[in-house]
């Protein structure tokens, strides 16, 4: 059975698991990442130089998880921040005291073309407006651009319950959902821009009187 959620729904979920049951965040963002990096193995996917753009809420978090994992397993990757990381939630600063402190080095400024892949981590669920402008530039040439992108529970700029692009969207070849996998990414414009969409149970749980807007399939 496929049960799809919203995004408000998503964060309902985390939030039970986190504060109801328990569940650490950093557990969470830990379990995402592995799940990532599974995926990474089981597709076809070239790994020689890996870039990570990763945003200032928790989908950046799970980013720069991943790109530690990614690390210590020698391959190169590089680690690129959208935003101001002195504005970054509190989930992201501890991930990146980890992940430097395991050898991870900030890039600046990476050129997209030379990424054998790039990771996006910018926005996940928690994108509740359209792209800044400068993101939004930044998603347009990176689309023009031949690297293949694999996106982190939701392709960057798309509103996640309805579909819409939210001013412009990063397409991605193959989308790893955590937990459920997100409505807008079976309609519209976010069908076409998730690719193929893969999704990892991270250990989110379901109140049992939990009430699920679309009726599983
Ligand atoms: N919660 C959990 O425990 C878990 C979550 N997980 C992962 O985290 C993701 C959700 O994380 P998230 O809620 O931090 O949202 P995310 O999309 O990373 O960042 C939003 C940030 O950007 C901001 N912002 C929003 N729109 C904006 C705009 N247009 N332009 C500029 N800024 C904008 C917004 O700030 P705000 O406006 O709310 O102050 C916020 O700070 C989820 O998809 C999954 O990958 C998993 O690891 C499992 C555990
Ligand atoms: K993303």
């Amino acid at each position: 059975m496929k049960q799809l959620v919203t995004t408000e729904e998503m964060q309902a979920l985390d939030q039970y698991t986190m504060t109801e049951v328990g569940m650490g965040e950093d557990v969470l963002i830990e379990r995402a990442a592995l799940a990532a990096l599974e995926s990474l193995g089981a597709g076809n996917f070239d790994l020689s130089n890996v870039l990570v753009l990763v945003g200032l809420g928790n989908n950046g978090a799970d980013g720069i998880a991943l790109a530690r994992l990614l690390h210590q397993l020698n391959i190169t990757v590089a680690l690129q921040f959208v935003g101001n990381v002195s504005k970054a939630k509190p989930a992201v600063k501890r991930q990146l005291k980890i992940a430097e402190a395991c050898g991870v080095v900030r890039s600046e400024k990476s050129d997209f073309k030379q990424a054998s892949l790039i990771i996006d981590a910018i926005f996940g669920t928690g994108l509740n407006n359209d792209l800044p402008d400068g993101l939004q530039k930044m998603v347009k040439a990176a689309n023009h651009i031949e690297s293949t992108v694999v996106a982190l529970d939701i392709p960057t700029g798309i509103n996640g319950t309805t579909g819409q692009v939210m001013g412009a969207a990063l397409k991605a070849k193959t989308t790893i959902a955590f937990g459920y996998e997100k409505a807008g990414l079976t309609k519209g414009a976010g069908k076409k821009t998730a690719g193929q969409v893969v999704v990892k149970d991270i250990g989110i749980l379901a109140p049992k009187d939990f009430k699920f807007s679309i009726k599983a399939k």
